[in-house]
Formats: C-alpha cells, structure tokens, sequence
C-alpha cells in the first residue's frame, strides 16, 4: 500500500534521513520506533505531504504522491494525527471533527461522526470546547478522531498515547485496536513504550539518525544488539 524509496529529507546542513526505503503492506499495523530526533515525525510529514523531500519516491496505492499537497493526499487516503494535539480553538469536539471531515473527505457525513464520537468515548464531550475543557485522554482521542474523520485507508499516530498512564494507555491501545478492526485501517505507530508497542504491532521498524536499522517482529528487533546499542549506547550482555 505504501512504499517509501529512498527518501531523504535535509534541512540545512542535517540530513534528517538518509535514503529510508520501506514498504507497508495493506492491513499491517507497522509500530516505528527510534530515539528522540532519529527522524520517526520527519518520516511522517514526509507522507503526509508537510515536507517534499530532498530526494526519493513516495507510492500510496500504486499512484506517485510526492506531489500532491497535503489536502490531497489525505484525500486519497492518508491519515495522521500531530504529537501535540492540535484541536482548532473555539470550536467544539464535533465541530473539530466535522472541520476535518470537510477538509479531509470533502463532504459532510454526520452518522459517520456519531459512530467515530462513540468508538473513542467522546459523544458525551461533543458539544464541549476542545481546547478548554477536555482531559489529556480526551485531547489525544479528538486527535484521532480528527485523522479518522477524513476517512483515511492509511492511518499514522504520531505518539498518541505519550503522556498517559500505564492503565489509560491500555485501554486506549485497545480502543485503537477496535478502530483499526473497524474501518480496516492499515496504521503506522509512533510509540516509545515497548510494551504498547508490542501489545499492538506484529512488525517493528527502528530508525536511528535518519536511518532504518531493524526491521522485523517486536521480539527480534529488540533484541537486536544494533537496536539496543542505538537506545543505550550500550553492548548487550
Ligand atoms: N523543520 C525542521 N527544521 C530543522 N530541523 C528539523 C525540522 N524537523 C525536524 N528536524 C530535525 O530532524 C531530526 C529528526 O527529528 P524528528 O522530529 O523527525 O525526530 P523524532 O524521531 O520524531 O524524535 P522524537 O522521538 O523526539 O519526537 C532532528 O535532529 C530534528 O531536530
């Protein structure tokens, strides 16, 4: 479904990454892991369309993407949500959602909201003010729920259940779970905590400096000295 070839992304003189080829195959939950600043966003709004990349190719579907703008790659179908919710100011949950639907899927679907509102447990908030008065869980769900209101076959979560507790973010890597069954989303994961990741992902990918590093089950990549050298600067025992 997705195929990345050879991307590289520079800014300036920092080569954000370096010749990153990989391929999603339609249905895979794909959890993307890598410490901080090893370039798991860049990736993402490479995608998306927020950057053009330096060099490489960019196939959704089959179709060439890499230039499209933003708008109509998530019309064809790429989703994604922000590591720091954006939720548009005064409006409400189901006026966030119903903005995204618009921009997203180009028409207005008010059944498909009330369903997205029940699976992420916000239709009792939906007249609420989203930048006011929603709990981090609730902020963190509207910025799903804003990726699924575009009605997207691919879906990227850029770090969705940072910040949660332990508990909150098994519930929600279950409402996940549901979701994705739901609309048969093929989704790509942002995620630092391992065990979420494997509770969610079948397949791994480690970037480390811009570049992919492991790829495989969560069991073989973390135990993948090179991963947990790139993690702790350490070598395994
Ligand atoms: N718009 C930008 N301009 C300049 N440098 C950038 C820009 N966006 C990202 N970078 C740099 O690119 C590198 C990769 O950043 P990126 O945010 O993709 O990492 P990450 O893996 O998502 O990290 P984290 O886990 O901390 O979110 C970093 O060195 C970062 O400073």
């Amino acid at each position: 479904m997705l195929e990345l070839d050879a991307i590289t992304m520079r800014f300036g003189g920092l080569t954000a990454l370096h010749a990153m080829s990989l391929s999603v195959a339609e249905g895979e939950t794909l959890g993307l892991v890598g410490p901080n600043g090893a370039g798991k966003t860049t990736l993402f709004n490479v995608i998306s369309g927020v950057y053009a990349p330096s060099g490489g190719t960019i196939r959704f579907g089959g179709q060439d993407v890499g230039a499209l703008p933003q708008w109509k790659r998530a019309r064809v179908g790429i989703g994604r949500t922000f590591q720091i919710p954006q939720p548009m100011r005064e409006l409400t949950v189901r006026e966030n959602l119903r903005v995204a639907q618009r921009f997203g899927a180009g028409k207005e679907d008010p059944a498909a909201l009330d369903e997205i509102l029940d699976l992420l447990g916000l239709a009792h908030k939906q007249h609420a003010d989203a930048a006011t008065s929603l709990a981090l869980t609730e902020q963190k769900a509207l910025e799903v729920g804003k990726a699924l209101a575009v009605r997207p076959r691919l879906l990227m979560l850029d770090e969705v259940l940072g910040g949660l507790e332990m508990a909150t973010k098994r519930t929600f890597a279950r409402t996940l779970e549901t979701v994705r069954a739901r609309f048969g989303l093929t989704m790509v994961i942002i995620e630092h905590d391992i065990e979420t990741i494997k509770a969610l992902c079948p397949r791994v990918v480690v970037l480390n400096f811009g570049q992919l590093i492991a790829d495989g089950t969560p069991e073989a990549v973390f135990n993948d000295p090179q991963v947990i050298r790139s993690y702790t600067g350490d070598t395994p025992a």
